[in-house]
């Protein structure tokens, strides 16, 4: 099966792509940009991720002989002609968008591709499919991360994701948004995130006993072990067994890194586990949990003073189990006419739909005070006032009579060129630069914005320019 990811879009797009063809018009240059609506699982933020994979998608874009062949045998309307002009293609276009890692909002640019419709089309799918699960993914795991922020966070999900795409690529979302390691062995080898692994009920299953199980794993690792200890009873067998291994590897100098909880009451294994550990002299043995663990029962587990040093995160994950999907979409803003861009609307009788007309910036509003995000403010890219600093007026484009003015601020452009003329605009960050380069977003946000439960609304404003310029498209659409 080929690998190539070029027709990896809907048919509608090779279908606009043709009759852009046939009528002559597949050159017009267009603007389209990428956001969301809506917040996932109630939380006041989205991390942005998916934009490695978006690059690498948009580099390799190639009709080859098995894609053109596919096509012909598919449609047969699709002329000899658009089939060769497909043979030529390339993206030539330019790309911007916010770097991964970072904080977003619902309705704000968070990636614009402007190039011709020929082109611009056909990437739409993709990059929506790229950005909508990795962004899901990361926003999940930083809510993971919320509730412990100081323990050892692993990634087990593979066996449960949806197929091996969502499995690799949702591992890397994760370590951006501060998981520590993932069990994915492709995944490490892939993106270069940390691998762990302790060991399954099987390897216990696969002896006569469970210390001889636990003694030949720990002859075989001695210098990563890590125990299984719920096969038959946790505290009667399982950390009994656990700490003669663990004496055992004293004796030879070695330290046993820790035990994993994969079943029955967490919080109270672990308290009963812990002081089991250190009664025998071994407090630096650490204590794993996993068990179809999410941010809310890691949060309860905690509460209940559970004495667990890391987690073991999989199914609710990997799955987004609470929301298995993010619909951020990709609108047409502008469009070429008579050699300039013009600005375009899409209508909705829902007025939340209804699209910001033009190509817009956006830029994140820093109070030079203290140094904290005071708002995003969504402008067209030619205006001046924000980039010269001067006074802006700040105000919700829902509730546009809730207004402030700030003056002392640094307003940080949020959409970075990635691609400026079909080539890669700068190298692209590592996986770890973009890892801290996310820690870094959040220390910029007041806690109340990040909070999991119910967090405070942080604004997205609209420049009044932008606002007017949408009102009047409106208008003109009415008459
Ligand atoms: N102290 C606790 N408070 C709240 N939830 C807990 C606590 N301890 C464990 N849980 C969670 O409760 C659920 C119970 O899991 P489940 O019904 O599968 O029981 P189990 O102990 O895992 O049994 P099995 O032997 O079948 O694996 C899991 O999601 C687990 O993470
Ligand atoms: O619960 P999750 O969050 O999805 O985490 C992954 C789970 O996968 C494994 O169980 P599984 O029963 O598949 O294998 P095992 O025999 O090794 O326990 C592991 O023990 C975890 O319980
Ligand atoms: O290493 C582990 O313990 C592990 C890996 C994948 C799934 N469950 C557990």
């Amino acid at each position: 099966m080929t690998m190539n990811m070029t027709l990896h879009t809907d048919k509608y797009q090779i279908n606009m792509m043709y009759a852009h063809w046939v009528n002559g018009s597949l050159n017009q240059r267009v603007a389209f940009e990428v956001n969301f609506r809506k917040l996932p699982f109630g939380n006041g933020y989205a991390v942005f991720a998916g934009l490695a994979r978006v690059v690498d998608y948009i580099r390799d874009i190639r009709f080859s002989d098995e894609e053109i062949a596919y096509l012909r045998e598919q449609e047969e309307q699709y002329d000899e002609g658009f089939l060769e002009e497909l043979r030529a293609f390339r993206f030539t276009g330019d790309l911007y968008a916010v770097p991964e890692g970072t904080l977003v909002f619902p309705n704000e640019p968070l990636l614009r591709v402007e190039a011709r419709i020929f082109e611009a089309q056909l990437v739409e799918t993709a990059i929506l499919n790229f950005i909508n699960f990795q962004t899901l993914l990361a926003t999940k795991a930083s809510r993971i991360k919320q509730v412990a922020p100081d323990d050892i966070l692993l990634e087990f999900g593979t066996r449960r994701a949806q197929e091996a795409d969502a499995a690799v690529w949702g591992a890397r979302s994760a370590y951006i948004a501060g998981f520590d390691a993932t069990s994915n062995m492709r995944a490490g080898m892939m993106f270069g995130i940390p691998t762990k692994g302790t060991h399954a009920h099987a390897w216990v299953q696969s002896h006569e006993t469970e210390l001889e199980s636990f003694r030949l794993y720990a002859k075989a690792l001695p210098n990563q072990v890590t125990l299984l200890v719920d096969t038959y009873d946790t505290l009667k067998s399982g950390v009994v067994n656990a700490i003669r291994v663990a004496k055992e590897l004293e004796a030879q100098g070695k330290r046993m890194d820790a035990i994993r909880l994969d079943s029955g009451d967490l919080a109270y294994l672990s308290k009963q586990a812990r002081a089991m550990l250190d009664k025998a002299g071994l407090p630096y043995v650490k204590i794993v949990a996993s068990n179809d663990l999410d941010e809310n029962l890691i949060f309860n587990l905690k509460a209940q003073g559970a004495r667990i040093d890391s987690w073991g995160v999989g199914t609710k994950l990997i799955t987004a189990a609470d929301q298995p999907a993010l619909g951020g979409v990709y609108k047409l803003v502008a469009r070429e006419k008579d050699g300039a861009m013009i600005p375009v609307i899409k209508i909705s009788g829902n007025p939340e739909k209804v699209s910001t007309p033009g190509i817009k910036a956006v830029y994140r509003i820093v109070n030079r005070d203290t140094g904290k995000a005071e708002a995003d403010y969504v402008a067209l890219i030619e205006e001046q006032d924000v980039k010269n600093g001067e006074p802006l007026t700040l105000f919700d484009p829902v509730h546009p009579y809730l207004s402030k003015v700030i003056s002392k601020y640094d307003a940080i452009p949020l959409l970075k060129p990635v691609f400026l003329r079909g080539e890669l605009a700068a190298a692209m960050p590592d996986l770890d630069q973009i890892r801290a380069y996310h820690r870094g977003q959040l220390e910029l946000f007041w806690p109340e914005h990040l909070r999991k439960l119910n967090p405070e609304h942080y604004p997205v404003d609209l420049s009044l320019t932008a606002w007017q310029q949408k009102l009047d498209l409106i208008q003109q659409h009415k008459s």
